[in-house]
């Protein structure tokens, strides 16, 4: 167990951290699964990471539509006029998601052939689905989880004493979602999530949109493990694989088995 974050992401009573706090267990289990930690201390296994880099760039395709759908559901001009700027920096991001597999020896063409995980499916439709159903505030609810989770997720890997930081392979990976910019970012969502609450009446629908949140948490943990699993078994935090077998790296201190 980490220390509390001084930079914290919402309000301290605010809607944002109270569906945090509703669904602590599944929050840590999203937060630091062991792929989480295979990133920090460098050792997950290859194979989920490339993975999860093809899913994700599929993810994001689904997570520009609910983006829309959240210009079309949104409550005010400036709304809509915010939304349309995140569609498109999502969108140029996702050319640096092409340049970013690139570099991991996954060409677009993969990319574009892969067909989408169930995991994959079961997310983005689920989120896009709440989007439909609902108003703006069961839409942003939905998609919390992934944009405040990635930014916290960055923040407990620059805190892991069990963290490997020279030569660890998905450092790039560690700083997209740890730089300012990207903690800006987050840190807006979960204040937006805090004034439609006060706006769209949070209190009332708490219930409600605790189980969106929870499914979501969930359906990001998942999506973790769909990338474990596409590794071989047997590998936990903090172990590589040598001729004999699994073997425990050193400069893994603190760290449970
Ligand atoms: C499964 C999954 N969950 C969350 C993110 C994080 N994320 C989703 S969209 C986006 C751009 C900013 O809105 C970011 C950073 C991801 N990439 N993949």
């Amino acid at each position: 167990m980490q220390h509390p974050d001084p930079a914290d992401f919402g309000a301290p009573g605010g809607l944002f951290r109270r569906l945090r706090d509703n669904c602590a267990a599944e929050w840590e289990h999203y937060a630091w699964h062991p792929f989480v930690r295979g990133l920090s201390d460098g050792t997950l296994p290859e194979d989920a990471f490339r993975r999860y880099l093809v899913q994700d760039y599929l993810f994001l395709i689904q997570f520009a539509r609910a983006k829309a759908l959240a210009v079309f559901k949104a409550e005010s001009l400036d709304a809509m006029r915010d939304k349309t700027a995140t569609i498109g920096a999502l969108l140029d991001e996702m050319r640096l998601h092409v340049g970013y597999c690139a570099g991991w020896g996954i060409p677009e063409a993969e990319l574009r052939r892969t067909p989408e995980a169930a995991e994959t499916v079961a997310y983005t439709r689920y989120v896009l689905d709440r989007g439909f159903a609902g108003d703006i505030l069961d839409l942003e609810v939905a998609l919390v989880p992934c944009t405040v989770g990635y930014g916290e997720i960055a923040r407990r890997i620059l805190r892991d004493p069990g963290r490997l930081e020279a030569g660890n392979p998905y450092q790039s990976w560690i700083d997209a979602y740890a730089a300012p910019g990207y903690q800006a970012l987050a840190k807006a969502a979960a204040a937006r999530i805090d004034a439609l609450g006060e706006s769209h009446g949070g209190e009332i629908r708490f219930a409600a949109l605790a189980a969106t949140f929870t499914e979501a948490t969930r359906l990001e943990a998942r999506f973790w493990q769909m990338g474990l699993d596409a590794a071989e078994p047997g590998w936990r935090p903090g172990y590589r694989r040598d001729r004999t077998g699994w073997i425990q790296m050193a400069g893994t201190p603190g760290r449970p088995a």
